[in-house]
């Protein structure tokens, strides 16, 4: 190849940058048939799965003993909006500068990773080689808006997805700004904690007792407490005991609401106490925290009459892929990266993605983004990825998938 002239995958690449899959109305039409385009053009098997109300690709490669656990390569190919006023660039042209650092919405998190998975199983198909196992590729709608709904969490529950017969899962990870490369394990559980308080009203110059603002304020100040608690277990330990945000809780207060409107123009009733205010949290809790227990401590810290609770992101099991000795999957991913000279670093990912509805079904997953000495820009403006690194990538996941496709 010329080196004036741009790599043929990262072509495809900005293609599907192209592709208007933002939130809130991604077109999956047009990105389905991109991926149903490139697999009848490598001659992978596919198929376009709608049960579960959205389309999700599935490609597969045949392997030798189909008795056996495939090997299954998970992306979502919806993207979160971008707010085009900030961006240096149009956020869905997928520009490459000079350097060769591609600017699109998508660039880390996580068409790279679609694209790869797409790149890989194209080189293996043209290799003619059958690998051990059954390989495959799921291409799937609305992670960005929690997977739940037409998503992954519906279609791990199909039949579709039991005949996969799915025995490692390799989904998204994060970049990573230096050198190493981050495996996520596990990941902290969403849980999206709305509270609402009651209380008395009556008119603003008075001593009102028992106001719902007061109340939602006692509990607030509270979390805000194990809030500071759990921040400083993270920042005081950092460089002592190695914390990172992903073996902590952290709390944000995202969502604040009272006072009575006046009219249409932002105006209130200052004078008014207002029988209804209410709060709403963005908790992320570790998998080595009991779930049970921490319910119970919001149910402790929403005791008082008056409040209650109810959540807009749950889960009640947060399963972690075990590291150990007796995880063959893993222990060939290990000996992969030996082998190319990456160094491997384990965390639990801070955020949610759909490995968590695989990893409740008992199947291990790895979340891996081979992104390296790239900042973090998922949900950022002017998120982008270096083409070299992007192809480099593609070498790294060869050096790795096939291995695991082939293992005993
Ligand atoms: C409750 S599901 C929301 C999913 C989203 N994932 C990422 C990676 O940002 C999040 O963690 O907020
Ligand atoms: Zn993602
Ligand atoms: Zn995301």
């Amino acid at each position: 190849m010329n080196p004036q002239e741009e790599h043929p995958t990262v072509s495809i690449f900005r293609e599907f940058l192209q592709i208007r899959t933002d939130h809130p109305t991604p077109d999956y039409e047009s990105s389905t048939k991109f991926l149903v385009k490139k697999a009848e053009e490598y001659g992978i098997q596919y198929e376009v799965y709608r049960e579960t109300g959205l389309p999700i690709v599935i490609m597969k490669i045949e392997g030798e003993d189909q008795t056996l656990k495939s090997v299954l390569l998970n992306s979502h190919v919806d993207v979160v909006p971008a707010v085009t006023e900030s961006w240096k660039v149009n956020p869905f042209a997928a520009t490459k500068d000079e350097k060769g650092d591609i600017y699109a919405r998508g660039t880390q998190d996580m068409k790279c990773v679609c694209i790869q998975f797409l790149e890989v199983a194209h080189r293996i198909a043209k290799s003619g080689k059958k690998l051990k196992r059954n390989l495959y590729l799921t291409f799937v709608p609305d992670e960005e808006i929690g997977g739940t709904g037409k998503g992954m969490e519906i279609f791990v529950y199909t039949e579709k997805f039991k005949q996969l017969n799915v025995g490692l899962c390799l989904d998204e990870g994060l970049a990573s700004p230096t050198e190493d490369f981050t495996v996520f394990y596990g990941e902290r559980a969403p849980w999206w904690v709305h509270i609402t308080a009651v209380g008395n009203a009556g008119h603003g110059s008075r001593f009102i007792e028992g106001t719902a603002v007061e109340k939602l304020m006692r509990t607030v100040n509270k979390m805000l407490a194990f809030r500071q608690e759990q921040s400083e277990k993270l920042h005081k330990c950092d460089h002592e005991c190695g914390k990172k945000l992903g073996d902590v809780t952290s709390l944000n207060l995202t969502v604040l609401k009272a006072g009575i409107p006046q009219d249409h123009s932002n105006n209130y009733s200052y004078n008014v106490v207002p029988t209804q205010a209410e709060a709403g949290f963005d908790i992320r809790i570790p998998p080595t925290v009991n779930l049970e227990e921490f319910l119970q401590q919001l149910k402790d810290w929403t005791a008082e009459e008056g409040l209650s609770f109810k959540f807009a992101s749950y889960i009640d099991k947060n399963e972690m892929t075990k590291l150990d000795s007796d995880n063959k999957w893993w222990e060939n991913f290990k000996a992969s990266a030996k082998a190319l000279d990456i160094n491997l670093v384990t965390e639990i990912f801070p955020a949610a993605t759909d490995s968590r509805f695989i990893r409740n079904l008992g199947i291990p997953a790895f979340g891996f983004s081979p992104i390296n000495n790239t900042p973090i820009l998922l949900h950022d403006h002017n998120e982008f990825l270096n083409e070299k690194v992007f192809i480099r990538g593609i070498d790294i996941f060869m050096g790795i998938i096939p291995n695991l496709v082939n293992m005993e």
